[in-house]
Protein backbone atom coordinates (compact mmCIF):
# COMPACT_ATOMS: atom_id res chain seq x y z
CA UNK A 1 0.00 0.00 0.00
CA UNK A 2 2.69 2.12 0.97
CA UNK A 3 4.75 1.44 -2.21
CA UNK A 4 1.85 2.45 -4.01
CA UNK A 5 0.61 5.47 -2.75
CA UNK A 6 3.83 7.17 -0.69
CA UNK A 7 6.28 6.53 -3.05
CA UNK A 8 5.04 9.17 -5.47
CA UNK A 9 5.04 11.86 -3.13
CA UNK A 10 8.75 10.66 -2.01
CA UNK A 11 9.86 10.74 -5.12
CA UNK A 12 8.84 14.16 -5.74
CA UNK A 13 10.36 15.17 -1.99
CA UNK A 14 14.01 13.28 -3.04
CA UNK A 15 14.08 13.68 -6.58
CA UNK A 16 16.47 17.69 -5.92
CA UNK A 17 18.69 15.98 -3.35
CA UNK A 18 18.77 12.84 -5.99
CA UNK A 19 20.68 15.86 -8.78
CA UNK A 20 22.55 17.26 -6.36
CA UNK A 21 24.12 13.65 -5.25
CA UNK A 22 24.66 12.86 -9.08
CA UNK A 23 25.50 16.45 -9.69
CA UNK A 24 28.54 16.01 -7.17
CA UNK A 25 29.56 12.67 -8.40
CA UNK A 26 28.17 9.99 -6.56
CA UNK A 27 26.82 6.95 -8.14
CA UNK A 28 23.74 5.09 -6.95
CA UNK A 29 25.77 1.64 -5.94
CA UNK A 30 27.71 4.09 -3.25
CA UNK A 31 24.30 5.30 -2.10
CA UNK A 32 23.18 1.62 -1.93
CA UNK A 33 26.06 0.35 -0.09
CA UNK A 34 26.52 3.77 2.11
CA UNK A 35 22.70 3.35 2.91
CA UNK A 36 22.88 -0.30 4.14
CA UNK A 37 25.64 0.08 6.54
CA UNK A 38 24.35 3.05 7.83
CA UNK A 39 20.97 0.78 8.71
CA UNK A 40 23.51 -1.93 10.03
CA UNK A 41 24.85 -0.10 12.27
CA UNK A 42 22.47 1.86 13.37
CA UNK A 43 20.30 -1.41 14.11
CA UNK A 44 23.60 -3.65 15.84
CA UNK A 45 24.97 -0.73 17.94
CA UNK A 46 22.07 0.62 19.29
CA UNK A 47 19.22 -2.31 19.18
CA UNK A 48 20.94 -4.72 21.17
CA UNK A 49 21.41 -2.25 24.29
CA UNK A 50 17.97 -1.34 24.35
CA UNK A 51 18.83 2.10 23.10
CA UNK A 52 15.88 2.75 20.42
CA UNK A 53 15.31 6.39 19.88
CA UNK A 54 18.67 6.93 18.83
CA UNK A 55 19.05 3.49 16.79
CA UNK A 56 15.76 4.51 15.27
CA UNK A 57 17.29 8.03 14.16
CA UNK A 58 20.37 6.59 13.17
CA UNK A 59 18.28 4.23 11.04
CA UNK A 60 15.73 6.92 9.28
CA UNK A 61 18.83 8.90 8.40
CA UNK A 62 19.96 6.08 6.21
CA UNK A 63 17.00 4.41 5.19
CA UNK A 64 15.61 6.37 2.65
CA UNK A 65 18.54 5.66 0.62
CA UNK A 66 17.15 3.09 -0.37
CA UNK A 67 14.55 5.60 -2.09
CA UNK A 68 17.36 7.58 -3.66
CA UNK A 69 19.43 4.98 -5.25
CA UNK A 70 16.46 3.68 -7.58
CA UNK A 71 15.52 7.81 -8.03
CA UNK A 72 19.38 9.00 -9.01
CA UNK A 73 20.09 5.47 -11.64
CA UNK A 74 16.31 6.24 -13.53
CA UNK A 75 17.18 10.39 -13.40
CA UNK A 76 21.00 9.34 -14.55
CA UNK A 77 19.25 7.16 -17.02
CA UNK A 78 21.38 4.09 -15.87
CA UNK A 79 19.23 1.80 -13.69
CA UNK A 80 20.57 -1.60 -14.56
CA UNK A 81 20.31 -5.22 -13.70
CA UNK A 82 22.83 -5.26 -11.35
CA UNK A 83 21.68 -2.28 -9.86
CA UNK A 84 18.46 -3.76 -9.47
CA UNK A 85 19.91 -7.13 -7.75
CA UNK A 86 22.45 -4.70 -5.19
CA UNK A 87 19.20 -3.07 -3.72
CA UNK A 88 17.53 -5.84 -3.30
CA UNK A 89 20.20 -8.02 -1.97
CA UNK A 90 20.69 -5.51 0.69
CA UNK A 91 17.46 -4.43 1.19
CA UNK A 92 17.63 -8.41 2.76
CA UNK A 93 20.63 -7.29 4.68
CA UNK A 94 19.18 -4.38 6.44
CA UNK A 95 16.05 -5.80 6.98
CA UNK A 96 18.11 -8.82 8.90
CA UNK A 97 19.96 -6.19 10.96
CA UNK A 98 17.12 -4.24 12.17
CA UNK A 99 14.70 -7.34 13.09
CA UNK A 100 17.89 -9.06 14.25
CA UNK A 101 18.73 -6.05 16.70
CA UNK A 102 15.60 -6.44 18.25
CA UNK A 103 15.93 -10.05 18.87
CA UNK A 104 19.22 -9.47 20.34
CA UNK A 105 17.63 -7.01 22.89
CA UNK A 106 15.23 -9.22 23.86
CA UNK A 107 17.36 -12.11 24.61
CA UNK A 108 19.73 -10.13 26.40
CA UNK A 109 18.83 -7.00 28.30
CA UNK A 110 15.14 -7.21 27.29
CA UNK A 111 14.71 -10.54 28.53
CA UNK A 112 12.11 -12.08 27.12
CA UNK A 113 12.26 -14.79 25.18
CA UNK A 114 8.66 -14.90 23.35
CA UNK A 115 9.51 -11.60 21.94
CA UNK A 116 12.86 -12.65 20.82
CA UNK A 117 11.07 -15.54 19.17
CA UNK A 118 8.46 -12.53 17.35
CA UNK A 119 11.46 -10.43 15.95
CA UNK A 120 13.29 -13.56 14.54
CA UNK A 121 9.65 -14.64 13.57
CA UNK A 122 9.47 -11.44 11.55
CA UNK A 123 12.76 -11.17 10.41
CA UNK A 124 12.38 -15.05 8.78
CA UNK A 125 9.01 -14.31 7.43
CA UNK A 126 10.07 -11.18 5.70
CA UNK A 127 13.02 -12.60 4.35
CA UNK A 128 10.78 -15.71 2.75
CA UNK A 129 7.89 -13.03 1.81
CA UNK A 130 10.72 -11.48 -0.77
CA UNK A 131 11.73 -14.79 -1.39
CA UNK A 132 8.46 -15.83 -2.75
CA UNK A 133 8.18 -12.94 -5.32
CA UNK A 134 11.75 -12.84 -6.22
CA UNK A 135 11.26 -16.54 -7.21
CA UNK A 136 8.16 -16.75 -8.74
CA UNK A 137 9.60 -13.98 -11.10
CA UNK A 138 12.13 -16.17 -11.95
CA UNK A 139 10.21 -19.13 -13.09
CA UNK A 140 8.49 -16.70 -15.35
CA UNK A 141 5.43 -15.97 -13.27
CA UNK A 142 3.83 -12.64 -13.06
CA UNK A 143 3.32 -12.39 -8.62
CA UNK A 144 0.58 -10.29 -9.43
CA UNK A 145 0.19 -9.73 -5.92
CA UNK A 146 1.76 -7.29 -3.18
CA UNK A 147 -0.16 -8.27 -0.32
CA UNK A 148 -1.17 -6.92 2.63
CA UNK A 149 2.39 -5.90 4.31
CA UNK A 150 5.34 -5.15 1.96
CA UNK A 151 8.73 -3.70 3.24
CA UNK A 152 7.82 -0.51 3.35
CA UNK A 153 5.07 -1.46 5.76
CA UNK A 154 7.27 -3.83 7.53
CA UNK A 155 9.83 -0.89 8.49
CA UNK A 156 7.30 1.98 9.30
CA UNK A 157 5.33 -0.10 11.56
CA UNK A 158 8.42 -1.51 13.15
CA UNK A 159 10.88 1.71 12.90
CA UNK A 160 7.61 4.08 14.47
CA UNK A 161 7.08 2.02 17.40
CA UNK A 162 10.67 1.29 18.25
CA UNK A 163 11.14 4.95 18.07
CA UNK A 164 8.55 5.88 20.30
CA UNK A 165 9.27 3.31 22.12
CA UNK A 166 12.51 4.94 22.84
CA UNK A 167 11.36 7.49 24.49
CA UNK A 168 11.09 5.01 27.97
CA UNK A 169 14.94 5.75 28.18
CA UNK A 170 13.88 9.56 28.12
CA UNK A 171 10.92 9.31 31.00
CA UNK A 172 8.18 8.72 29.35
CA UNK A 173 6.30 6.09 31.01
CA UNK A 174 4.11 3.08 29.22
CA UNK A 175 5.19 3.54 25.75
CA UNK A 176 7.67 0.96 25.50
CA UNK A 177 4.71 -1.34 25.33
CA UNK A 178 4.54 -0.30 21.56
CA UNK A 179 7.30 -2.31 20.44
CA UNK A 180 5.80 -5.48 21.07
CA UNK A 181 2.61 -4.77 20.04
CA UNK A 182 4.20 -3.45 16.39
CA UNK A 183 6.28 -7.13 16.68
CA UNK A 184 2.99 -8.86 16.81
CA UNK A 185 1.86 -6.91 14.52
CA UNK A 186 4.41 -7.25 11.64
CA UNK A 187 4.93 -11.12 12.50
CA UNK A 188 0.82 -12.01 11.61
CA UNK A 189 0.89 -9.58 9.12
CA UNK A 190 3.78 -10.91 7.13
CA UNK A 191 2.42 -14.36 8.01
CA UNK A 192 -1.24 -13.27 5.88
CA UNK A 193 1.38 -11.57 2.75
CA UNK A 194 3.12 -14.74 3.09
CA UNK A 195 -0.35 -16.77 2.07
CA UNK A 196 -1.22 -13.99 0.10
CA UNK A 197 1.67 -14.41 -2.19
CA UNK A 198 1.98 -18.59 -2.21
CA UNK A 199 -1.72 -19.13 -3.08
CA UNK A 200 -0.85 -16.43 -6.03
CA UNK A 201 2.27 -18.18 -6.68
CA UNK A 202 0.64 -21.58 -6.77
CA UNK A 203 -2.52 -20.47 -9.05
CA UNK A 204 -0.29 -19.05 -11.21
CA UNK A 205 1.87 -21.53 -11.80
CA UNK A 206 -0.53 -24.11 -12.31
CA UNK A 207 -2.42 -21.96 -14.77
CA UNK A 208 0.93 -21.63 -16.72
CA UNK A 209 1.67 -25.38 -16.44
CA UNK A 210 -1.65 -26.88 -17.10
CA UNK A 211 -2.92 -29.64 -14.50
CA UNK A 212 -0.09 -32.40 -15.37
CA UNK A 213 2.35 -30.15 -14.44
CA UNK A 214 4.07 -29.77 -18.22
CA UNK A 215 6.46 -27.10 -19.23
CA UNK A 216 7.61 -26.87 -15.52
CA UNK A 217 11.11 -25.12 -14.20
CA UNK A 218 13.45 -26.36 -12.10
C1 LIG B 1 9.63 11.48 19.07
C2 LIG B 1 9.60 10.69 17.91
C3 LIG B 1 10.45 9.54 17.88
C4 LIG B 1 10.24 8.62 16.79
C5 LIG B 1 10.96 8.90 15.59
C6 LIG B 1 10.79 7.88 14.57
C7 LIG B 1 10.59 8.43 13.30
C8 LIG B 1 10.77 7.68 12.08
C9 LIG B 1 10.41 6.35 12.01
C10 LIG B 1 10.39 5.62 10.98
C11 LIG B 1 10.66 5.97 9.64
C12 LIG B 1 10.67 4.76 8.85
C13 LIG B 1 10.79 5.03 7.46
C14 LIG B 1 10.86 3.81 6.67
C15 LIG B 1 10.91 4.14 5.26
C16 LIG B 1 11.09 2.97 4.44
C17 LIG B 1 11.44 3.39 3.12
C18 LIG B 1 11.87 2.24 2.35
O1 LIG B 1 12.95 1.74 2.48
O2 LIG B 1 10.98 1.85 1.50
C19 LIG B 1 11.44 0.87 0.67
C20 LIG B 1 10.50 0.63 -0.40
C21 LIG B 1 11.42 -0.05 -1.30
O3 LIG B 1 11.52 -0.17 -2.51
P1 LIG B 1 12.36 -1.36 -3.27
O4 LIG B 1 11.76 -1.45 -4.64
O5 LIG B 1 13.81 -1.12 -3.17
O6 LIG B 1 12.05 -2.61 -2.44
C22 LIG B 1 11.60 -3.84 -2.93
C23 LIG B 1 10.39 -4.20 -2.12
O7 LIG B 1 10.53 -3.64 -0.85
C24 LIG B 1 10.10 -5.68 -2.04
O8 LIG B 1 9.40 -5.85 -0.85
P2 LIG B 1 8.74 -7.18 -0.30
O9 LIG B 1 8.62 -8.10 -1.46
O10 LIG B 1 9.71 -7.65 0.72
O11 LIG B 1 7.45 -6.80 0.31
C25 LIG B 1 11.33 -6.56 -2.10
O12 LIG B 1 10.90 -7.81 -2.42
C26 LIG B 1 12.33 -6.14 -3.12
O13 LIG B 1 13.45 -6.99 -3.08
C27 LIG B 1 12.76 -4.76 -2.81
O14 LIG B 1 13.79 -4.38 -3.66
O15 LIG B 1 10.01 1.86 -0.92
C28 LIG B 1 8.70 1.99 -0.88
O16 LIG B 1 8.03 1.07 -0.64
C29 LIG B 1 8.16 3.33 -1.18
C30 LIG B 1 7.30 3.83 -0.09
C31 LIG B 1 8.08 4.40 1.05
C32 LIG B 1 7.20 4.89 2.10
C33 LIG B 1 7.94 5.46 3.24
C34 LIG B 1 6.98 5.98 4.22
C35 LIG B 1 7.60 6.63 5.39
C36 LIG B 1 6.54 7.19 6.15
C37 LIG B 1 6.60 7.69 7.31
C38 LIG B 1 7.77 7.74 8.13
C39 LIG B 1 7.70 8.82 9.11
C40 LIG B 1 6.94 8.52 10.27
C41 LIG B 1 7.19 9.47 11.34
C42 LIG B 1 6.53 9.06 12.55
C43 LIG B 1 6.88 9.88 13.70
C44 LIG B 1 6.34 9.32 14.91
C45 LIG B 1 6.47 10.21 16.02
N1 LIG C 1 22.28 1.06 -7.10
C1 LIG C 1 21.11 0.99 -7.76
C2 LIG C 1 19.89 0.96 -7.11
C3 LIG C 1 18.72 0.89 -7.82
N2 LIG C 1 18.76 0.85 -9.18
C4 LIG C 1 17.52 0.77 -9.96
O1 LIG C 1 16.41 1.29 -9.23
C5 LIG C 1 15.46 0.27 -8.98
C6 LIG C 1 14.95 0.35 -7.55
O2 LIG C 1 14.34 1.58 -7.38
P1 LIG C 1 14.03 2.14 -5.88
O3 LIG C 1 13.36 3.43 -6.11
O4 LIG C 1 13.16 1.14 -5.23
O5 LIG C 1 15.34 2.28 -5.22
C7 LIG C 1 16.17 -1.04 -9.27
O6 LIG C 1 15.28 -2.03 -9.70
C8 LIG C 1 17.14 -0.64 -10.36
O7 LIG C 1 16.49 -0.61 -11.59
C9 LIG C 1 19.99 0.88 -9.82
O8 LIG C 1 20.05 0.83 -11.08
N3 LIG C 1 21.14 0.95 -9.10
MG1 LIG D 1 16.39 1.42 -3.72
MG1 LIG E 1 15.38 -1.51 -2.01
Amino acid sequence: MLNKYARAFFTRVLTPFAAFLLRRGVSPDAVTLIGTAGVVAGALVFFPRGEFFWGTIVITLFVFSDLVDGNMARQAGISSRWGAFLDSTLDRVADGAIFGGFALWYAGGGDDTLLCAVALFCLTAGQVVSYTKARGEAIGLPVAVNGLVERAERLVISLVAAGLAGLHNFGVPGIQVLLPIALWLVAVGSLVTLVQRVVTVRREAFEADGPAGQGAVS
